[in-house]
This record gives C-alpha cells, structure tokens and sequence, in this order.
C-alpha cells in the first residue's frame, strides 16, 4: 500500500506539525511578566490569524511579530523543549510513515528553521527537506529580524519555493493557513489538504480539496498504511437526549465526527439520521426499533446512557452484529435516593399539603401522616436498585420483603417472598424495580392492586409499560392507594418541549415526576464516562466487556500484530472454516479468542503483522459472516 512513492507530501509546521504557532510559545518564555505577555501574547495572535487569513502581507507580520517578541537565542532550546510535546497528535501516531517515507516529505514554513528542524528530525525528517526562515541575531544573541533574502519571508513564498524545488510526482500540500493553499492556488500542487486537527479556518477549509481533521485520514483517503487501521475523523458518533458533556468531550477527544441532539427523535427522522451513523448515543427515550437498525448500515454499536435497553431491538442488533453497552451500576442510588425522598413525602401525605399551601390553606395535623419506621417495604425486583434500596430501607427501620422472579439472595434482614400477590397483601409501601422486558408489561393490573393491603403506598420508578394506568388511577380514587409516585410512564413526551399527558394528572396524594430517577449531576456524568470508554474500548480493541447483547470478551491490548474481528451467525464450523483459511495462507497466529451467545460467535484472532492481504477477502466470504474487521 504505502511501499510506492505516490506523492510528495508538503507538510506546513506551525499548527499543522505541531499543535500551536511556535511563537506564540516563544513570547510566553520571553515575558516573564504576566501582563506583558498576555498583551504580547493577543497581538501576536492577531498578527498571526491576520496572516494565515490572508488579510495581511506575510513579511509585514513576520517583522511585526518578531519586533514585539525581542527574542533572545538563549530563548531557542527552551522553545524547542516547549515544542517537542506539543507535535500534533496524528503525526506522532504516525512517526513511522513520515520515517519511512522520509524521501517523499517535505516541512515547507515560514516559520524558523532554527526551532523547526531539532523538532522534526525526530520524525525522520530530512535536514535538506525542511525549507523555513532563518533568524538574524546581534552580537548579544538578540533577535533582531531574519534573512530577507530567504523566498519563504515574502509573501507567496511558498508557492515559490515549491516551483523552485521541480519535485517529480504528485505534490499534496497539507496546512492550515491561507499561504499553504496559495501553492494550490498558483496551480504548484495537485492537491491541498486543509489540516483541522488543531485549528479550523474557514476561509481556509472552503478552498480545500479534502479536510483532514487528522494525518490518518490523509494516508487513509490515499490508501496508504497509517498508525490507525481506520481514521477516527470518519467514526460518526449521534448522540441523543441531552447526554451529559462529559460524555461528549470523551467522544470528542477520541476524534469521532459527533453530534449532539439535546432531546430524542422520532422513529421517522431516527431512520433518516442513522443512515451514516457508526455509534447511536440514546438514553430510555429513542426507540431503535427493527425498522431504525434496517436503515442503520454503519452502526457498529449503540451506547443506551442508562440502565434500561428495552427501548432496543436488542435481538435485531445482535442479528446484525450491532454491539449494546449501558451504564448498568451509574444511576441506581439516584433511584434509590429519589424513592426513599419519595416514600416519606408520600407517608406523611405531603403532596396535598404541598399543594394546600401553594392555594393558602394551612392545614396543620398529624391526621394521616406516619414516620415510615417499622413499616413494611414490599420490593418488586429485587435487582441492583432493589438491593440498594433493600439497605438503605432498612437502615431507616423499615422490615424489607421482596419478591424476584429469578434467585436472589437476602441482603441484611430481607425477607424473600414466593408469592407477589402474598406479599403485596403484607406490605404497607410497594415499589417497583423490575426492568423493562416486554414481558412485563401490566405485571401490577386489576388483581394485584385487589390484593394490596388497604390504604397502601405504591411506586413505579422503573418502567411506565409495568402497570397498568387505568386500573391504578382507579386504586388511587377508591382510596386503597393512599399515596403513589410515578416516574415513568407508558407514553413520554420525545423532548421538554412536548406536553406531558396522563390520566394520573391531579390525583391526590400522588407525585409525578418526569422520567428523573437517574437524573443526577453525579449519575449523569458517571454514565457519561463509563459508556464512551466502552464503546471506544470496542471500537479500538474488539472488547465487548460489559456488552448487553454480545458474548463478553475482554482482550489485551494489541500490541505488534493485526487483529481479525470476526462477528458470524453461531453455526457450526465457522471456527475451523476461519483457521483452515488463516493456514492455507500461510498466517502465524498469535493469539485466538472465541465466546458465543445464542445468535453469534465473535472470535478474534492477533496475527503476525507480515502476511498476505488476500486472507480479508477470503474471510469476508465465509457463509455467515456478519461483520470483518481489521484492526491494527
Ligand atoms: N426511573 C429511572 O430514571 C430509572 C429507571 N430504571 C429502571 O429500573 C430497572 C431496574 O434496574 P436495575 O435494578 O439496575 O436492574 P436489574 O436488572 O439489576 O434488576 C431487575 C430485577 O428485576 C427482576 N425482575 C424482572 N422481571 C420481574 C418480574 N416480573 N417480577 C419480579 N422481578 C422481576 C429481575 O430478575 C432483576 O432481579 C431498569 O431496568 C430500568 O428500567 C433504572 C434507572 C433509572
Ligand atoms: O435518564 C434516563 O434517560 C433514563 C434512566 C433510566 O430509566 C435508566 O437508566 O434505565
């Protein structure tokens, strides 16, 4: 792939190479006085976007810049120090390209050769091949201009330079600034490439042939071999409902194209807006139905930002090779803290006198108001929240029942319950914990309000399809529900922008909330860090840890191989059609993995770096094959 000489690669320094304008960085060891060098440091910065925007002549900016700098040579290894860390992410990542394509790669700036060379030799870059100023020094070793003589301290330089240089092939120019599409301009390379890795001009980008917020999507738009088997820049990431900013500076980070919606969609704009989407961020409101992933050609994997996933086609995605991750510990206290609040408001009837106080009725009396010491808790769902709730219910004096369709063990004092409707005819406080399986819904209908004990507290936080509205407005009107919290709902407005509509709407005693068991700052922003990681763990490495629909395997890190991600229809002998295959080409296996479910096999399997590329084609072909990748 990379083996050929294609083009001859011009690669601009400041903000291009390295991150930032070196002297930018220069002026902030220069001035030791703060004040002096945040007004340095602004005109500076005005001069230099003056110039990269082509609003002012390049020379008149050099001379301009270096006469506020008063720069010293002493200031040079200091800088060079400064710079060194500061070189942009995807060269460093891809030192070994530039390194072994060092004959076709060139540095062209008008920066200064004095910085620009100690930092890009490093990466294997030729002395002969980087073309910048030269400074000028008095005797002091101070700053005092540059060589005028030099065709790179004028404007159009560069162009210039390039013409003078008569490169044989192909001549792709990457930078961020005007002066770099100049050489474009005046027809002296084939192609501009506008660099947004660090900085994104406008009146840059627009005259682009191809913007490269990255130098793997260069190599990669050219086919070359890069550090990244695939650039993250082409990585598109949706994220829906208001998904914490935490969330979206770690997908951002990782170079993912994203965009954010702050409410969910309809099913309708879903199927439009997933079309060129690898990675779906969603929380309990988007629904991805089977219709959604049939227009969801890239999906690699959803991310659900919360607990529940039954708001996901989860047989759908696995069918289709679609990885599921949730935040399944991040918002349980949340939960939990929100119903024991939730309990004592609606023991001591607190919603009414609420209400009566806001209309001006004082209404002082301990009629119908009870501590919740010493009650009983009935717990439906005795899962990570119930538990939780288990002890701090407990903790608070309550006796705690519960009642699980699967095994649980007793936390502390807990008893376990056969029977729900035995148990509901126990229990003074119910709450709902189950998650949100379709089979589940109405499990709380006519006959397990019948058998709840009069004058009962009941609570749904978990999933609004579990009871069964009509009957429960009727339990609360009839007075057998003396106080009930709902926060979650059969029907829930897409967006606060939606109206919210119930027939639990002014019952008495009765406290609806909007869908916020999990809404906390902590949880949020708990959920929003531990989702991406996974995904990104996915993405990079193939590891499914803590997938919800997937066979889980955490895998070590890749290190001197490639990496065959082989996701198929779990039917026998795929496994030995994918070694008989990797043998007949002769492959070196360094290391296999294989975990199935009902649906899938996902096996991976780390190869020698040096092997034929004919194998992927082979491998893709295998009769039910879902996905193939390759990552390196
Ligand atoms: N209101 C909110 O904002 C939030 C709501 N939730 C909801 O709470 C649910 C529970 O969360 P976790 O405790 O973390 O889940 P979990 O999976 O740890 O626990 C659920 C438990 O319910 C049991 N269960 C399922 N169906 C049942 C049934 N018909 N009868 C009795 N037990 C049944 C399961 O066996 C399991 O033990 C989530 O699935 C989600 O739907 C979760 C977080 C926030
Ligand atoms: O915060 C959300 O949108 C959903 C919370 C929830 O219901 C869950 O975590 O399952």
């Amino acid at each position: 792939m990379t083996e050929s000489k294609v083009a001859n690669f011009v690669i601009d320094f400041d903000s291009t190479f390295t991150q930032v304008e070196a002297l930018d960085v220069l002026c902030t060891l220069v001035f030791q006085d703060e004040e002096e060098k945040a007004v340095a440091l602004k005109e500076i910065e005005r001069i230099t976007n003056l110039a990269m925007g082509g609003d002012l002549s390049f020379r008149e900016s050099l001379e301009s810049r270096l006469a506020i700098l008063k720069a010293n040579r002493k200031h040079i290894p200091l800088l060079i120090e400064s710079l060194r860390p500061l070189v942009s992410k995807s060269f460093r990542r891809n030192k070994n390209f530039l390194a072994e394509n060092s004959d076709s790669v060139y540095i062209l700036s008008n920066g200064f050769k004095e910085f620009i060379y100690p930092i890009v030799k490093e990466y294997g870059i030729k002395e002969e091949h980087v073309f910048a100023n030269t400074f000028e020094f008095d005797d002091e070793g101070n700053i005092t201009g540059f060589d005028k003589d030099n065709i790179l301290s004028r404007s159009g330089g560069k162009p210039a330079l390039i013409e003078s240089l008569k490169l044989e092939g192909e001549i792709f120019v990457i930078g961020d600034g005007y002066n770099d599409y100049e050489i474009r301009k005046e027809g002296k390379a084939n192609r501009f490439y506008a660099f947004t890795e660090n900085v994104e001009r406008k009146n840059v980008m627009d005259f682009a042939d191809h913007i490269a917020p990255s130098l793997d999507e260069i190599l990669y738009h050219n086919n070359m071999k890069g550090a990244l088997s695939y650039p993250k820049n082409r990585i598109k990431i949706l994220l829906l409902e208001n998904i914490h900013s935490r969330g979206v500076k770690i997908v951002e980070e990782e170079g993912y194209q994203v965009e954010v919606h702050p409410a969910g969609l309809s099913e309708d704009e879903l199927c439009e807006k997933i079309k060129d989407v690898s990675i779906l961020g969603i929380r309990s409101k988007t629904q991805v139905t089977k219709r959604v992933l049939e227009h969801a050609n890239r999906l690699m994997s959803i991310g659900a930002f919360c607990i529940g996933t039954n708001q996901i086609d989860l047989k759908e995605c696995t069918k289709r090779g679609i990885t599921v991750f949730n935040a399944p510990y991040s918002n349980t206290r949340s939960v939990v803290e929100l119903a024991i609040g939730e309990m004592i408001m609606l023991i001591r009837n607190l919603p009414d006198k609420i209400a009566s106080m806001h209309q001006g009725k004082w209404d002082k009396s301990a009629k119908n108001s009870f501590e919740v010491r010493g009650k009983k808790l009935g717990i439906i769902g005795y899962g990570n929240i119930g538990k939780q709730l288990s002890v701090l219910a407990e903790a608070m004096g309550l006796q705690v029942y519960y009642y699980d369709i699967d095994e649980r063990l007793a936390i502390g004092n807990a008893i376990k319950c056969t029977s729900l409707n035995e148990m509901l005819g126990e229990v003074d406080i119910v709450s709902l914990h189950v998650d949100g399986r379709d089979s589940n819904t109405n499990i709380i209908g006519k006959e397990q309000f019948d058998a709840m004990k009069e004058g009962i507290i009941f609570m749904n936080l978990s999933r609004g399809h579990v009871v069964d509205i009509p009957e429960l407005k009727k339990a609360i009107e009839s007075g057998k529900i003396t106080g009930c919290a709902v926060d979650v709902f059969p029907e829930e407005p897409y967006s606060n922008a939606h109206e919210f509509i119930s027939e639990l709407k002014g019952l008495p005693n009765t406290i609806l909330t909007p869908h916020i068991g999990g809404s906390t700052l902590e949880a949020q922003e708990n959920i929003a860090e531990f989702v991406p990681n996974k995904i990104i763990s996915y993405i990079n490495s193939g590891s499914t840890t803590n997938s919800v629909n997937f066979p889980n395997l955490t895998l070590p890190k890749l290190q001197d191989a490639h990496r065959f991600i082989h996701i198929h229809h779990n039917k026998p002998g795929i496994m030995a059609e994918i070694n008989n295959i990797l043998a007949s080409h002769n492959i070196n296996v360094m290391g296999q993995y294989l975990k199935t479910n009902e649906t899938v096999g996902y096996v991976i399997t780390d190869i020698d770096t040096d092997y034929n590329k004919d194998v992927i084609k082979v491998m893709k072909k295998i009769e039910g094959t879902i996905r193939f990748r390759v990552l390196y």
